[in-house]
């Protein structure tokens, strides 16, 4: 549901709540009047995916989207269904006081959740224990209704998030809400894209509440959704010099598979010319598989220069290794001042030796990677990727690109995308090694760094999604391939 253009726009919650200001105190749409909205679109929701369903139990936390859930359950009620409201304590005052009082008073059955207690039999449980107002992992009482909630099989609609899901960082500190659906309302919140959301959201839907357009200028917007994107057809007149000319330098004995595979997608996504720099041992393996591969055997930085003079764009570090070897081809590579990815290892050692780029460089780290750029530990960097894919790139002065479901891209400028394409099956050797040669490619082909990650990341979850119909459990790196060739004049949503 991201047909409106500011639904591709990822808030953080501290803007969804300026939003939630500007309706009140601008527009003079009273906060109980949105929470009624938020209800009804709900209620709406739930009845559109469970058609038949006839009871319900609705769970209710002590702030305003346990407010959602009281209204939600006034109107199943009025609709004839079975309702159970479960509540976690009582509602705080204002709105969701309101919204409670309201329940109770058309003597709607009420139960206080405490441990020992079972949880009521219905054919749908609405979630409305916490929403954007979650500030630490929820407590013992909660956390237990969340895991039986979670293991009793019925499915979920999530009010606004997943409880324990956090809407700004998609982390999940402790117990959350494994939701079929969610409905979320006003605003994309960017938790909901990365990190452990995939997990909790199910199918999630966007209600606007009805408010105008208006609403959205002027608060600004944190992230956006990667969008379409078209390479449009190659010129009829090209040559292959069009196309530049990609360096991928890596291959260390043992790994000729990675650099191979760098190769290889550098190929598929249009780059003119592919040169591998890499040890001599590999060569026959790498002519025979693929002869287009331009592969040479290099023993230091004096062969390196040479191959450096002709390329476009360098792609380093597949399989390169953190030995001497590759460490001088290393050093070479970022002392020649040429535009550049950076995968594996070639991050390894620049967290070793830190610098900062000046010319377009991409950096592809996983949250492994990224912790050791930024001294922190994958814990860390997986709490709060945004911020970790924003320091990155900031400190390192490159377009970062970090990896894992949700992932993240990330300009030194501040702006950030999130591909929300891309599958579990992608977890498996060799994907990295293919990213890097799709985005070195694109900037071979005359792409900005900042578009060459973006369409890279794009093409590269797109071609694993279109690989994975036949199976996520064993796809292989080199089954993207093929997609990405078919993909490369251009892809987006289905
Ligand atoms: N006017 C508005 O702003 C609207 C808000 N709406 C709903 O309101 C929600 C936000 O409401 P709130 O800001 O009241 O926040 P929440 O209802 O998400 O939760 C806040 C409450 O939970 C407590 N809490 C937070 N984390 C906890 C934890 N880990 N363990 C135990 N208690 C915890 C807080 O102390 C507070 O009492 C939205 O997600 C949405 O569902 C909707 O009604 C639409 C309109
Ligand atoms: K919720």
């Amino acid at each position: 549901m991201h047909a409106d253009r500011h639904l591709r726009d990822l808030y953080t919650v501290e803007q969804v709540r300026a939003l939630d200001r500007r309706a009140i105190d601008e527009l003079g749409v009273s906060g109980f009047e949105l929470m009624n909205r938020a209800a009804t679109a709900a209620f709406a929701c739930l009845r559109r995916h469970w058609p038949h369903a006839r009871q319900i139990a609705v769970f209710c936390g002590p702030g305003n989207n346990g407010g959602d859930g009281y209204l939600i359950a006034g109107l199943a009620q009025d609709a004839g269904l079975g309702v159970e409201v479960v509540e976690l304590n009582d509602a705080g005052r204002g709105d969701a006081g309101l919204a409670r009082d309201a329940w109770q008073r058309s003597g709607g059955i009420t139960h206080r959740w405490h441990q020992d207690a079972s949880l009521p039999q219905a054919d749908v449980y609405v979630d409305a224990l916490y929403g954007t107002g979650l500030n630490r992992a929820p407590e013992a009482a909660a956390s237990t209704l969340i895991e039986r909630i979670n293991a009793s099989g019925i499915p979920v609609l999530a009010v606004d998030i997943p409880s324990g899901l956090n809407a700004d960082t998609g982390h999940c500190a402790g117990a959350a809400i494994r939701a079929q659906v969610t409905m979320s309302f006003i605003a994309a919140k960017r938790g909901m894209y990365t990190g452990q959301a995939a997990t909790q959201v199910g199918s999630l839907e966007i209600d606007t509440l009805g408010l105008p357009q208006l609403l959205w200028q002027g608060v600004p917007v944190d992230a956006t959704l990667l969008e379409a994107m078209h390479l449009g057809p190659r010129a009829r007149d090209a040559h292959k010099g069009d196309g530049g000319h990609v360096l991928a330098i890596g291959g260390d004995h043992g790994t000729a598979g990675a650099i191979r595979l760098c190769g290889e997608a550098a190929l598929r996504c249009g780059a003119g010319l592919v040169s591998i720099a890499t040890r001599s041992e590999n060569l026959t393996a790498l002519n025979s598989a693929r002869p287009e591969l331009m592969a040479h055997g290099v023993h230091g930085p004096q062969e390196l220069e040479t191959m450096l003079a002709r390329a476009t764009v360098l792609a380093v570090g597949p399989g390169l290794g953190q030995g001497a070897w590759g460490h001088a081809l290393w050093l070479t590579a970022l002392d020649s001042g040429m535009p550049l990815v950076l995968d594996a290892d070639g991050l390894n050692l620049l967290a070793r030796e830190q610098r900062c780029f000046t010319l377009p460089a991409v950096l592809t780290p996983h949250p492994g990677e990224a912790a050791r750029l930024l001294g922190k530990t994958n814990a860390e960097v997986q709490a709060d990727r945004f911020a970790a894919a924003r320091e990155l790139a900031r400190r390192y002065g490159a377009v970062v690109v970090l990896k894992g479901s949700g992932s993240l891209v990330a300009n030194p400028d501040g702006r950030l995308d999130v591909c929300t394409w891309g599958n579990p099956g992608m977890a498996s050797g060799g994907m990295g090694d293919l990213l890097t040669g799709v985005i070195a490619a694109l900037m071979a082909q005359g792409c900005s760094a900042w578009d060459a990650a973006r369409i890279g990341v794009g093409l590269h979850a797109r071609a694993g999604d279109v690989a994975a119909r036949k199976g996520e459990r064993g796809l292989l790196a080199s089954d993207l391939l093929d997609p990405l060739r078919a993909l490369g004049n251009g892809f987006g949503h289905d």
